[in-house]
């Protein structure tokens, strides 16, 4: 029995490969990777290409079963390419996802963003400029895109646009946006209190979960939440409704008491320390989740 026993342990030993804090970390690491692929995977146009890699897969391996050797060749033949092609067809999303991993706190320590620096902070009264055209505009259905820049340089955007640089004031916003003038197409971007540009394009999100109701206008404003820490603000032209985007998410019918709440607690969140900095984010989530429903 003792020997047994002591067969077992040896046995044990053996065949239990050393767990080191470093395998466990690299497992951490590997899982959290994984989810986050699958997460990208399943909010892009990837899903649709994945389903389709699925089918050809199921189609190889019956090929495989029955011994379809033209078959397995070709696909042998063509697999590289297919990475290549792959590769192509994503760069958008893969950029993005790049830009995103850079706008990480974590790189951020090692690759400072200190290229540009806003001496004019965002200010209240900018804020309340800001909410009082939103709500008029809301109030007479103008569409209207504002962009509020914050850590993350939209200088990119802004170059698509016709350069403004004024402050800002809610007049100043309403003409811009008016019905059939040459500056109401497209985006304002607000930098410090000052409006640095009008007509800007931005990027369009292809997110799977922002409602089909919604046109490019709401796609654009969370595009470009996507890929910056930007705050945007959009006025429905349909419906006149108010809705803010940020960090990819969409929060839909805000009144202007929500909005000057909403606008302070993401833009103090620049300042604030980071416990705090957990505390807005989870709420935000949590906020969001309802909103899009
Ligand atoms: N990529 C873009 N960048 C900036 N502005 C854009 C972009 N795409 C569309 N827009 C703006 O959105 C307008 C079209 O809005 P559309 O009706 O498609 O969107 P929507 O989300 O349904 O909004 P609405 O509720 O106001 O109709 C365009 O006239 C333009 O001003």
């Amino acid at each position: 029995m003792t020997k047994l026993f002591d067969g077992m342990k040896t046995y044990l030993m053996q065949s239990i490969p050393d767990i080191r804090v470093t395998d466990v970390v690299e497992m951490i690491i590997i899982a959290v990777l994984l989810y986050n692929v699958m997460l990208w995977i399943k909010n892009t146009r990837a899903w649709v290409l994945l389903k389709g890699i699925l089918v050809l897969l199921g189609f190889i391996l019956v090929a495989y079963l029955f011994h379809m050797n033209t078959i397995l060749w070709l696909a042998d033949k063509t697999i590289n390419v297919g990475i290549i092609a792959v590769v192509i067809i994503f760069q958008p999303e893969l950029r993005r996802a790049l830009e995103q991993l850079g706008r990480n706190k974590v790189l951020g320590f090692l690759v400072s963003d200190n290229g540009k620096m806003v001496d004019d902070k965002f200010s209240d009264k900018t804020m309340n400029e800001i909410v009082k055209a939103t709500f008029e505009m809301s109030k007479v259905k103008t569409g209207a895109l504002i962009v509020i820049e914050r850590k993350t340089p939209l200088a990119e955007y802004e170059r698509t646009g016709i350069l403004v640089d004024g402050v800002v004031t809610s007049q100043l916003l309403l003409n811009i946006f008016e019905h059939n003038t040459p500056l109401h197409d497209g985006a304002v971007v607000v930098r410090g209190n000052r409006i640095v540009a009008a007509t800007c394009y931005l990027p369009l999100s292809d997110n799977m979960a922002i409602s089909k109701d919604l046109g490019t206008r709401h796609r654009a404003g969370v595009g470009v939440s996507e890929v910056s820490d930007s705050v945007t603000i959009i006025v429905s032209e349909e419906t006149g409704t108010v809705s803010v985007a940020f960090d990819g998410g969409l929060r839909r019918g805000m009144d202007p008491d929500t909005l000057r709440e909403e606008l302070k607690r993401i833009i103090e969140e620049n300042e604030a320390p980071k416990g705090r900095r957990l505390k807005i984010l989870k709420g935000w989530q949590k906020h969001e989740k309802k909103a899009d429903k």
